[in-house]
């Protein structure tokens, strides 16, 4: 194809790009907006949007992305709203009892119903996606209309919306499953997600880190990073993964470009074992789910992008370890955003890096091969090279295909096309170190770091802007390259430093975000190990706990983390590390007044930290009967004698239940079901352990309402035992 402009003009075509004959594209056009508005009106009101773009259209035409007899069913799939896809979350006896109730239930009736719409169209039962393994991530394809008409199906509706808010699935793009498959997570790795938010592929990275949440009493041994640029995605980012109950997790908020290269003390960088550079990108495989893309989409667009995402991926290549993997990914159609990227970084690597061929991994995963030549247009128009001395628009020779970019073997790369499989499309590279490469130490220097504080003083308080970015800068002088050793313990190891507390009035180093304080007050920790009979040998928490707020001697809330989370912050000497998050909350402080008794804890087990904490505790475990077990996850409360004040409340049927909360101080304790009701259902004691309140009258759940609903739903079909005592009604009615 010569060089031409891109024809504005809607719906025109230039620059030979185009599909022959503009008739033909109407017409075809107006077929499938017809269907498409009816589908758009229902999917979300996007039924103005006109989905077409001439210039979209001939330049991935010219890009040969698409086998040319495949080109309409490309577009028509571009063009069609995507269907809800969805990921049972775990990959344990929850996960798959959950699944195989779905398909015994609600799809089954599905399928046996056999539905049709309006105008008499099978409507499609829902269906596992065949790539993904044991059945665990499901697609559906329904109009609003159809789920308002058909009960069964907003039964299925229903049960998303709520499964999704209470943890136990995830609505997730199928296409964005797919990346953390091929980073091989293992629980030993150090994992980088360099632009995480929101968190999605980061919650799958915690998943294959901790195999099981529910059923798994080991702790992993390594660590996931997740970090994003923008501050308040980090939130966001702490708020999806919290579902994940990980004290592997730290979050931290910096350029990925940039990201801080932390060292041991005998100066070895810690690198990691696995690295996801899902980078910002144009999102143009996006349009099914975000239509306004085809009003505004221009190839300068990925353009714009490009030297970001390389950098970013640079940076990537250099903290990840030789032998580890790294993947790089876009939601992106563009090779320019995509092989460019893949070929300037293979090059930049001189051989430290190498592009492997992952077709024997998802093997039902149907994909694309990455192609070798591609062409570069700026708002000019065409541009065969980067030497030809034509005016240009913000172009670089990294995007460009040459002589060498054809030798690599680029056909490894994924391009996910959305009519292949009905989905959105999508870019995956795997890559994986061979060599070590300079890391420059230097990446991230003290005038980029006083540029990133700037940033984020402006957003955190404008005015204050020059006062405190001198303050800042006097700070990062003097902190960011300190070379100063690492706390050591007593058995050689890192110890966790005061992070963040030495900034202006005594607030975080790093302003805006709050320091990271070592939780290692015995009075604190050594209640917590005496009342919950937790051995400092199973779980170190005097070595692993952090609060946020300054007072260490009474924190409010207590994070724990892993040892080697702990050993990555504890070498982070020159605090370079910008920390929004870090670990699990495990405890929180409830004081407890007028109270006389020795063995009493102002800390109480969180919910969120059960999971983890459990299997170290081993005092105040509560084991009630199942009608007593259920009653409280109803209730919420339950009172130890009846009172004719307030005959409503419900009340422990079981005198040992009774006795046994009676006989421990006030506090939080741990209630589990007796070992039979478990063993006859399959349960582990993991799987069902609630944080309690022991009142003066009464136990009362410390869930929270939406994580009391997962366990609800947990036991509701399990049949209280016979083995139960008889004696009393397990709720008393005035
Ligand atoms: C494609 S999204 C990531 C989606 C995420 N991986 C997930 O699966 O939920 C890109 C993210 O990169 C962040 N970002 C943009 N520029 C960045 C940069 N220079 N460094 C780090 N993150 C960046 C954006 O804030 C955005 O959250």
């Amino acid at each position: 194809m010569g060089r031409g402009r891109f024809n504005k003009r809607r719906g025109g075509r230039g620059g030979g790009g185009g599909r022959d004959g503009g008739g033909a594209f109407a017409r075809d056009f107006k077929r499938q907006k017809r269907g498409d508005d009816r589908n758009a009106s229902d999917h979300g009101g996007h039924a103005d949007i006109v989905r077409e773009n001439a210039q979209f259209e001939a330049y991935y035409k010219a890009q040969k992305i698409v086998p040319e007899q495949e080109w309409e069913e490309f577009l028509t799939s571009l063009r069609t709203p995507l269907p809800m896809t969805f990921r049972i979350n775990g990959s344990g006896k929850f996960a798959t009892d959950l699944r195989d109730n779905l398909e015994g239930t609600l799809f089954a009736e599905l399928l046996e119903t056999k539905l049709v719409d309006e105008e008499n169209h099978e409507i499609p039962p829902p269906k596992p996606l065949a790539w993904y393994p044991e059945r665990l991530a499901w697609q559906c394809s329904y109009t609003r209309t159809q789920l308002r008409s058909k009960p069964i199906l907003q039964g299925i509706f229903d049960f998303i919306k709520t499964a999704n808010e209470i943890g136990s699935i995830s609505r997730q793009e199928a296409v964005s499953m797919i990346p953390p498959f091929f980073l091989d997570v293992q629980p030993h790795h150090r994992v980088l997600d360099m632009c995480a938010s929101p968190g999605s592929k980061t919650f799958q990275i915690l998943e294959r880190m901790h195999g099981d949440f529910e059923g798994n009493a080991k702790l992993p041994t390594g660590f996931v990073v997740a970090n994003d640029v923008d501050l308040k995605r980090c939130n966001l980012l702490t708020h999806q993964t919290k579902r994940a109950n990980s004290p592997t997790l730290l979050v931290t908020n910096h350029e990925a470009q940039n990201y801080p290269v932390i060292k041991g003390p005998k100066g070895e960088v810690f690198d990691f074992d696995a690295i996801l550079c899902d980078v910002p990108c144009t999102g143009d495989a996006t349009m099914r789910k975000s239509p306004d893309i085809w009003t505004r989409w221009t190839p300068g667009n990925g353009n714009g992008l490009h030297s970001l995402q390389l950098k970013i991926a640079m940076r990537g290549a250099q903290l990840v370890k030789v032998g580890g993997r790294l993947v790089y990914s876009t939601c992106s159609l563009n090779p320019i955003e995509n092989e460019a990227v893949v070929a300037a970084l293979l090059k930049e690597c001189k051989g430290a890096l190498e592009l492997l061929d992952v077709s024997k991994e998802l093997p039902d995963l149907k994909r694309s091969p990455g192609i070798h030549d591609w062409q570069v247009w700026d708002k000019f128009g065409y541009h065969p090279s980067f030497d030809g001395g034509e005016e240009m628009y913000k172009l670089s020779r990294t995007m460009f295909s040459d002589e060498e970019t054809k030798k690599l073997p680029l056909e490894r790369c994924l391009r996910l096309l959305p009519h292949h499989q009905d989905t959105g499309g999508f870019f995956v590279a795997v890559f994986q170190k061979v060599e070590a490469m300079e890391v420059p130490a230097d990446a991230y220097t003290k005038k980029q770091a006083m540029k990133e504080r700037i940033r984020l003083t402006l957003s955190v308080n404008a005015q204050d802007e020059i006062k405190m970015s001198h303050e800042v800068y006097q700070l990062v002088s003097k902190g960011a390259s300190d070379v100063v050793p690492p706390i050591e313990g007593e058995n050689g190891e890192y110890l966790l430093p005061h992070r963040g507390a030495k900034g202006p009035n005594g607030g975080s180093r790093w302003l805006g975000i709050d320091p990271v304080l070592p939780v290692n007050d015995p009075k604190v920790i050594n209640s917590i190990y005496d009342v919950y009979g937790i051995r400092s040998e199973d779980i170190a928490l005097h070595k692993n706990c952090v609060t946020r707020t300054l007072d260490t001697s009474r924190p409010k809330r207590v994070y724990t983390m892993t040892d080697s989370l702990r050993e990555y912050l504890a070498c982070d000497v020159g605090e370079s590390l910008r920390v929004t998050c870090c670990g699990l909350k495990a405890f929180e402080r409830q004081e407890i007044k007028e109270d006389d008794e020795d063995d009493v804890c102002d800390y109480r087990l969180t919910q969120d930290g059960l999971p983890m904490m459990f299997p170290f505790v081993t005092k105040r475990i509560i084991r009630p009967t199942f009608t007593d077990y259920k009653m409280l996850l109803e209730r919420r409360t339950l009172a130890f004698e009846y009172s004719a004040d307030a005959p409503q409340r419900a009340v422990v049927s079981d005198p040992e239940t009774k006795k046994a909360l009676l006989d421990l101080t006030l506090g939080c304790c741990v209630l589990v079901p007796k070992d039979e009701d478990l063993a006859a259902h399959n349960f582990t004691m993991q799987d069902l352990a609630i944080a309690c309140w022991r009142g003066r009258t009464s136990t009362n759940l410390l869930v929270s309402k939406a994580e009391t609903i997962h366990f609800i739903d947990k036991v509701r079909a399990v049949p209280v035992l016979a083995t139960e005592s008889k004696g009393e009604a397990p709720m008393e009615t005035a």
